[in-house]
C-alpha cells in the first residue's frame, strides 16, 4: 500500500504538475509542502536535498528527488508504465522527448522569455511534430500516446502541451490529433476535477510570473 505521499516543491506548477495530474487522476491523495522563496534562501532545505533542488517527493519512507524519477516511480506503483517491456521502452522514449521539450520551454521562460517568444514559437510546430506523428502511429491518434492505457508519459505531455497552449494559444492548429488527445484527457472525470480545482487554477504555472 503506498504513501502517504507529500510533495515539497515551490509554489508553482512547474515541475510538479504532472505527478499531481497522476495523483489525482489515480483517485489519490497527497499532502503539499510548499517551500517559500524566503525559506528557500536560507540554503538548509537545499543542502539537504541530493541535487540541491526540489521537487522532493515523500512516499511513505521514501524520498525521491527528480520529477521524472517521482512520475516513473508513481507510474509502476499504478500500472501506468504500459502493458510490457515493449511499451516501457517506447513510453521511455516519449517521457524523454518530452523533458527536452520540457527544457527548451524552461530556458524561454526563465532567460530568454521577452527576446525569445517570438522565435521560439515558430519553431514549436517542428517541436510539436514528433508527437503527431507517434500518437498517429497508435490507434490512429485515437488511443493515448503509446498503448491502449493512460501513462506517466501522457499526463508529463498532456501538462506539457496545455502549457504551450497558454504561451501559443494556436500552436496546436497543424497537429489535430494532439489537440483532440489533450481534450480527450483533460476530460478523464478526476483529472477534469482537478484541473478545475483551485488547488490547481489557482497556482501559477511558473515561479517569475511569465506563461
Ligand atoms: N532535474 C530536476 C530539476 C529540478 C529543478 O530544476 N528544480 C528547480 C525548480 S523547478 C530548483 O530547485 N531550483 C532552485 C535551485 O536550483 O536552487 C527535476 O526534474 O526534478
Amino acid at each position: 500500500m503506498p504513501g502517504p505521499f507529500t510533495i515539497t516543491y515551490f509554489p508553482v506548477r512547474g515541475r510538479c504538475e504532472a505527478m499531481r495530474m497522476l495523483l489525482a487522476d489515480q483517485g489519490q491523495e497527497w499532502k503539499e509542502d510548499t517551500v517559500t522563496g524566503e525559506l528557500w534562501q536560507k540554503g538548509e532545505l537545499k543542502k539537504s536535498c541530493v541535487f540541491g533542488q526540489l521537487p522532493k517527493f515523500q512516499d511513505g519512507d521514501l524520498t525521491l528527488y527528480q520529477s521524472n524519477a517521482i512520475l516513473r516511480h508513481l507510474a509502476r506503483n499504478y500500472g501506468l508504465y504500459g502493458k510490457d517491456q515493449r511499451e516501457a521502452a517506447l513510453l521511455d522514449m516519449v517521457n524523454d522527448g518530452v523533458e527536452d521539450l520540457r527544457l527548451k520551454y524552461v530556458q524561454l521562460i526563465y532567460q530568454n522569455y521577452e527576446e525569445g517568444k517570438a522565435a521560439y514559437v515558430e519553431a514549436l510546430p517542428g517541436h510539436l511534430r514528433p508527437f503527431e506523428t507517434l500518437l498517429s502511429q497508435n490507434r490512429a491518434g485515437q488511443a493515448f500516446i503509446i498503448g491502449d492505457q493512460i501513462s506517466f508519459a501522457d499526463y508529463n505531455l498532456v501538462e506539457l502541451l496545455r502549457n504551450h497552449l497558454v504561451l501559443a494559444p494556436g500552436c496546436l492548429a497543424s497537429c489535430p490529433l494532439l489537440a483532440a488527445y489533450v481534450e480527450r484527457v483533460r476530460a478523464r472525470p478526476r483529472l477534469h476535477a482537478y484541473l478545475e480545482s483551485p488547488a490547481h487554477r489557482d497556482r501559477p504555472i511558473n515561479g517569475n510570473g511569465k506563461q
